[in-house]
C-alpha cells in the first residue's frame, strides 16, 4: 500500500491537495452541521432561527464541497489511469523482447487494459481514505469532549472490529490473487477463439470441445472464485455493521441501566456515532478497492512492468544511429549463443555457438531446415535478443548492453511474423510519401493500395499484398542492413523472380547488406554468400543444385 501512496504523490501530488482540502471542507461542514443539529435538540423550537440559517448555509456549502472533491476525484482517477497507461507502453518497449515472449501476450494484455484501470481505481480510493480518517478521527475528538468514556467503549469495539475485519478478509484477498492469475488464463482462451475463428467455424466438434473443455470451465471457476470472495468481503462488512449496530443499541437499551445518563447526552452520543458511520463504511469500502489496486499492482511487477517511482521510464534515445555505427564495414558474431528454455519441460533448445562476420554490402543467403534456427540467429544480429555468451561487434568494436538499441537502428527487418502499421509512422516526410508513391507501383500495388495521409488506404489485402507493404515499408526507412525472413515465400513465381533479380540485387547496387532467409534453392546461385545452419550450429553448405539454378 506504501508503494500505492508513494506512486500517488509523485504523479498527481497537487491535484491530491486540491482534492484533499475539498474533500477536508465536506467533511468539516458535515461535522459542523451535525453539531448544529444536535444544539438546535436542546433548544427551544423559538431560539433556533439564527441555528436555522446557520444550518441552511453550511448545507450549501456540504453540498458544493462534497461536488468539487467527487469531481476533483473522477478527474484525477483518469488522469492518473492515462498516465499509467502510457508509462505502460513505454515500460513494455523499454523491455526486452525475449522477456515479453516469455510471459506471453495475452498476460501483457490482460494486464494492460484490468490492472492498470484497477491501480487507477485504488489511487482514486486512498484520497477517500485519507478524508474519511481525518472526519472518523474529528468526530472521536467531538465525541471526547462529549463523553471520554464513550469514546473508550468505541474505540474498543472499532479495534475489536477492525481485527475482525482483517481476520475475515485475508482468505478474500488471497482469492482475488487467484481470481487475477485465472483471468489471465481465461483472456490466453479467449485469444485462441479469436485466432482460431476458422478452425473453430470449420470443425463442429472442436469447437464444441473448446468451449466445453477449454473456454466454459475456466469461466465458471472465475464465477465460483469472485463470487466466495466478494461473499467474503460482504460478510466481513455486514459483521462490521453488526457490531455497529450492537455499540448504538448496548448505549441506548443497556448502558443507562448501568450508569445514569440524561436524554440530551444520549442524544449526542447516539447522532455522533450514527454519523460516525458513513466514514467508517467509506474507509471498509475504499480500503477494498485498495487491497485490489495492491494485487494489480504487484501483478504487474511480475510481469517485470515495474510502475513504480524508482522505476522510472528511459528517456527518449535520439531518432539517428551514430554515424560510428551507421559507417560499419564489418558486423561480427563472436560467439554467441541463445538458449530457449521451457517452463515445466526438459526439452531446450540452444543456438551456437556461432562465430559469424558479415562485410558491408553483402548478399547472403541463411538456409537450413523447419527449427533449425535461422530467424533466432536474424533476432540476436539485429540485436533484438541479447546474447546469452558471446558478443557483437561493430567494426572490431563490441557494443555494450546500453548501444544495443541503437544498434538495433542499423536494421530494416521483415520477419515471417511481421507486423503492418497502417500509418507510415516515423516516415512522413515529403520525400518519403514520393518515394512511397514510386514503390507502389514497382510492387505492382498502386492500384490496390494508395497512400493518403502518410497511412494506405488499406491494410485489408492477401498475405503476399501485405508483405509486399512491409516491403514497401522498409525501403523507405534506407537502412544500411536489411534481413528478409522467407519473405518470399508467400509471393506468387513471377513475384518471386522480380525479389531475387531485381529487388535484391537493387539493394546491393544500393550498397546496402542483405540477410535472406530462404528455401528457394533455386535462387542460392544469386547470393554472394550462402549460410547453413543446422540444429542450431552453422555447418558447411552442401552445393546447390546448380542444374535447377537460374532456370
Ligand atoms: N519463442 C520460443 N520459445 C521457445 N522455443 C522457441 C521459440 N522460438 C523458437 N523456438 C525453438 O527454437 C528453435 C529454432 O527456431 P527458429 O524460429 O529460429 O527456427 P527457423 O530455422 O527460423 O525455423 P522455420 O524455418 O520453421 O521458420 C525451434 O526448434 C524451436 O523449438
Amino acid at each position: 500500500m506504501l508503494k500505492l501512496v508513494v506512486m500517488l504523490l509523485r504523479t498527481s501530488r497537487r491535484a491530491l491537495f486540491i482534492t484533499l482540502c475539498f474533500g477536508l471542507a465536506s467533511g468539516a461542514s458535515s461535522a459542523a452541521l451535525l453539531s448544529l443539529i444536535n444544539q438546535s435538540l436542546q433548544r427551544p423550537y423559538e431560539d433556533r432561527t439564527q441555528l436555522g440559517l446557520a444550518f441552511c448555509g453550511l448545507a450549501v456549502v456540504a453540498m458544493l464541497t462534497r461536488a468539487g472533491s467527487q469531481m476533483l476525484l473522477n478527474s484525477m482517477h483518469q488522469g492518473i489511469v492515462m498516465d499509467l497507461r502510457r508509462r505502460l507502453a513505454r515500460q513494455f518497449l523499454a523491455t526486452s523482447l525475449r522477456h515479453l515472449e516469455q510471459t506471453g501476450s495475452h498476460r501483457l494484455l490482460s494486464s494492460m487494459s484490468s490492472d492498470t484501470t484497477m491501480v487507477g481505481v485504488g489511487m482514486t480510493a486512498l484520497p477517500e481514505v485519507f478524508i474519511s480518517i481525518t472526519i472518523l478521527m474529528g468526530s472521536l475528538v467531538y465525541l471526547a469532549w462529549i463523553s471520554w468514556k464513550m469514546l473508550l467503549v468505541m474505540l474498543a469495539f472499532m479495534t475489536i472490529g477492525s481485527l475482525a475485519f482483517s481476520w475475515a478478509t485475508n482468505p478474500a484477498i488471497k482469492l482475488r490473487h487467484q481470481v487475477r492469475q485465472s483471468e489471465n488464463a481465461l483472456f490466453k482462451r479467449f485469444m485462441s477463439l479469436m485466432d482460431g475463428a476458422k478452425e473453430l467455424r470449420l470443425h463442429r466438434p472442436r469447437r464444441n470441445e473448446f468451449l466445453e473443455r477449454v473456454l466454459d470451465p475456466m469461466v465458471s471457476q472465475i464465477r465460483t472464485q469472485w463470487v466466495r470472495a466478494e461473499n467474503l468481503f460482504a460478510m466481513a462488512s455486514s459483521g462490521g455493521m453488526f457490531l455497529y449496530m450492537f455499540v448504538i443499541g448496548l448505549l441506548l437499551f443497556v448502558m443507562p441501566r448501568f450508569a445514569p445518563v440524561t436524554q440530551a447526552a444520549l442524544v449526542s452520543y447516539t447522532l455522533v456515532i450514527m454519523y460516525l458511520q458513513q466514514p467508517l463504511n467509506t474507509i471498509l469500502s475504499t480500503m477494498a478497492y485498495v487491497n485490489r489496486s495492491v494485487v494489480a499492482l504487484e501483478n504487474l511487477q511480475k510481469l517485470g512492468l515495474n510502475l513504480t517511482p524508482e522505476n522510472e521510464t528511459p528517456p527518449a534515445l535520439p531518432a539517428e544511429t551514430p554515424a560510428r555505427l551507421r559507417s560499419f564495414r564489418t558486423l561480427e558474431l563472436r560467439g554467441i549463443t541463445h538458449t530457449y528454455r521451457r517452463e515445466n519441460d526438459d526439452s531446450s533448445f540452444t543456438l551456437g555457438p556461432i562465430d559469424l562476420t558479415v562485410n558491408r554490402g553483402e548478399l547472403i543467403f541463411l538456409v537450413g531446415g523447419n527449427g533449425s534456427g535461422k530467424t533466432t540467429l536474424a533476432k540476436l544480429l539485429t540485436g533484438l535478443y541479447a546474447p546469452e555468451g558471446g558478443q557483437l561487434l561493430v567494426d572490431g568494436q563490441p557494443i555494450r548492453d546500453e548501444e544495443r538499441d541503437e544498434y538495433r537502428q542499423l536494421f530494416s527487418a521483415v520477419f515471417f511474423d511481421f507486423h503492418l502499421f497502417e500509418q507510415l509512422l516515423g516516415l512522413g516526410s515529403t520525400e518519403q510519401l514520393d518515394q512511397a508513391q514510386h514503390y507502389l507501383s514497382k510492387l505492382l500495388l498502386d492500384r490496390k493500395v494508395k497512400i493518403e495521409n502518410g497511412s494506405f488506404s488499406t491494410t485489408e489485402l492477401s498475405q503476399g499484398q501485405r508483405k509486399r507493404l512491409a516491403l514497401l515499408t522498409a525501403y523507405l526507412e534506407d537502412r544500411p542492413f536489411y534481413i528478409f525472413d522467407e519473405w518470399a515465400a508467400d509471393q506468387d513465381p513471377s513475384f518471386k523472380e522480380i525479389f531475387y533479380k531485381e529487388i535484391l540485387p537493387d539493394l546491393k547496387r544500393l550498397g546496402k547488406t542483405v540477410l535472406v532467409i530462404s528455401h528457394d534453392d533455386r535462387y542460392f546461385r544469386l547470393a554472394d554468400r550462402l549460410l547453413h545452419i543446422d540444429a542450431g550450429q552453422l555447418t558447411p553448405m552442401a552445393q546447390p543444385r546448380l542444374e535447377q539454378v537460374g532456370t
